[in-house]
């Protein structure tokens, strides 16, 4: 699929958003390295804590549905700048994503920015740093 596909599926993912407290609504795509496509929307709560962002949706759904290699994820929201992903989703994006992996992030209007995982949080806490307490 292309990266201009790729935007419309994050468009078509967007409209499932359940956001009835910010009514912000925001779509991703998470392509896999075999052309597989997963939608995510943001996910609100009376809790208001307890949103869940679209891009952490769509990772989520995918490791669900047992695809965890990844070559393309697009965020789109109908923001003035393209939408810039909140800090749990970048670590999250970080310890599922390869770091040279393409982020498409763009708006309704149309404008796009295309960085990397490593880009969106340089320095990120990985899984590599962990050791056994000693
Ligand atoms: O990149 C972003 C930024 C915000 N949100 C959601 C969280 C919340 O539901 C709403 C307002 O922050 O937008 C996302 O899904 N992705
Ligand atoms: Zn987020």
């Amino acid at each position: 699929m292309t990266v201009d596909q790729m935007i419309k599926e994050a468009i078509e993912a967007r409209k499932k958003a359940y956001t009835p407290y910010s009514k912000f609504k925001v779509g991703a795509a998470l392509r896999t390295i075999n052309g597989q496509v997963f939608h995510g929307c943001n996910i609100e709560n009376a809790a208001y804590s307890m949103a869940n962002c679209a891009e952490r949706t769509a990772l989520f759904s995918a490791l669900a549905h047992g695809e965890n290699v990844f070559d393309l994820l697009v965020v789109v929201a109908d923001t003035d700048r393209p939408v810039s992903p909140c800090g749990a989703c970048r670590q999250v994006i970080s310890e599922l994503c390869d770091p040279e992996m393409p982020v498409i992030l763009t708006n309704i209007a149309g404008d796009r920015l295309e960085t990397t995982v490593a880009e969106l949080l340089p320095g990120a806490f990985l899984a590599s740093d962990l050791k056994e307490e000693r």
